[in-house]
């Protein structure tokens, strides 16, 4: 009779990084409390949006990030062919999405990003750290995709409305607002040892103090743009999440961006690629799925 043999067997490149992907996203719809988004707490601003409905969405994106991560492995190079790929499952990653959210954009933006560095990731699976897997991405992006619908989307509007830089120019320049603020603050408040929740807390509010975030803009224009930059400054100001007088102001900005109806989903998407960048860096597994 021949032993069962038990041993798991050991992640594709490719499906370590969904995993990463997918944790970043549940991992960033946890943490609480986060200003005016769903968290563990509630709805934030939202009343379409719950935190189930934020799982169950990451999960449906498992196989959208595996198949762009196979792409970049099986087209192994920064060029039109690769971006027009990406961008088809991009796409239908977003329909999937859709169909397990009955039709909330729960995580639009994250496909984007997400994808982008995931791609980025397994094109060069050696060349790990933050800053060389966001300038692929970069390329990437930059690259046109001719089956790429232009839709007047909530993006679309602000921009010519403020003139606004969206998710696309993000992606485009590097992802500033990650490598400037969201990652240096991650490690700032790890080093001071405010504890993992309150880093991550102090790394989103770093991403909001700068970020022209479109969903802001679109639902609560200018004053609520300078609401959520000027907010999250004052409490990293005040000490940051792990402080008292850092909590009173972050309660202080949720209860501001709830009653402007100002939902910065852009700077959570962006925080959610924060801790996909730092796993990546230091993920032990992927350091042996090649
Ligand atoms: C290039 C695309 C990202 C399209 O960009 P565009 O700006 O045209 O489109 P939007 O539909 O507005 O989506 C952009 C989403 O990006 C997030 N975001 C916002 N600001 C920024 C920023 N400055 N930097 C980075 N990311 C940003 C944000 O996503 C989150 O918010 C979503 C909810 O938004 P919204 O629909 O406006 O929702 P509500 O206000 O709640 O709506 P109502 O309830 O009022 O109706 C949420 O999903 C978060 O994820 C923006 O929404 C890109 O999507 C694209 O071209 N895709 C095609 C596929 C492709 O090529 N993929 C490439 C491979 S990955
Ligand atoms: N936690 C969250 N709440 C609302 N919108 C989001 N988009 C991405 N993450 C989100």
């Amino acid at each position: 009779m021949r032993a069962l043999n038990l041993q798991a067997k050991p992640l594709s490149l490719a499906e370590r990084l969904a995993d990463l992907a997918v944790d970043a996203l549940i991992d960033e719809a946890d943490l609480s409390p986060k200003p005016a988004l769903v968290d563990r707490r509630g709805n934030g601003a939202h009343t379409d949006l719950h935190l189930g409905l934020m799982h169950a969405s990451a999960l449906s994106l498992w196989p959208a990030f595996k198949e762009m991560a196979d792409a970049a492995l099986a087209i192994g190079g920064i060029n039109p062919a690769l971006r027009e790929h990406i961008g088809r499952i991009g796409r239908e990653g977003e329909q999937a999405m859709l169909a397990t959210t009955q039709g909330v954009n729960t995580h639009r933006g994250a496909i984007w990003a997400l994808g982008l560095l995931v791609t980025a990731a397994a094109l060069e699976p050696t060349s790990r750290r933050a800053s060389e897997v966001t300038l692929r991405a970069a390329r990437l992006a930059l690259l046109d995709d001719r089956y790429a619908p232009r839709p007047l989307s909530h993006g679309a509007q602000v921009a010519l409305r403020y003139g606004a830089r969206g998710a696309r120019e993000e992606a485009q320049l590097g992802f500033p607002a990650v490598m400037q603020r969201g990652l240096p603050q991650l490690q700032r408040s790890r080093v001071q040892g405010h504890g993992e929740q309150n880093a991550r807390l102090d790394a989103l509010l770093a991403i909001m103090t700068g970020l022209a975030d479109t969903c802001v803009l679109y639902r609560a224009g200018e004053q609520g743009l300078h609401t959520m930059q000027s907010g999250a400054q004052a409490v990293l100001d005040a000490g940051g999440s792990a402080s008292l007088a850092g909590r009173r102001r972050l309660h202080e900005l949720d209860q501001q961006l709830i009653a402007l109806n100002a939902s910065p989903g852009g700077a959570a998407d962006l925080l959610a690629a924060t801790l996909l960048l730092d796993r990546i860096e230091h993920d032990g597994i992927l350091q042996g799925a090649f």
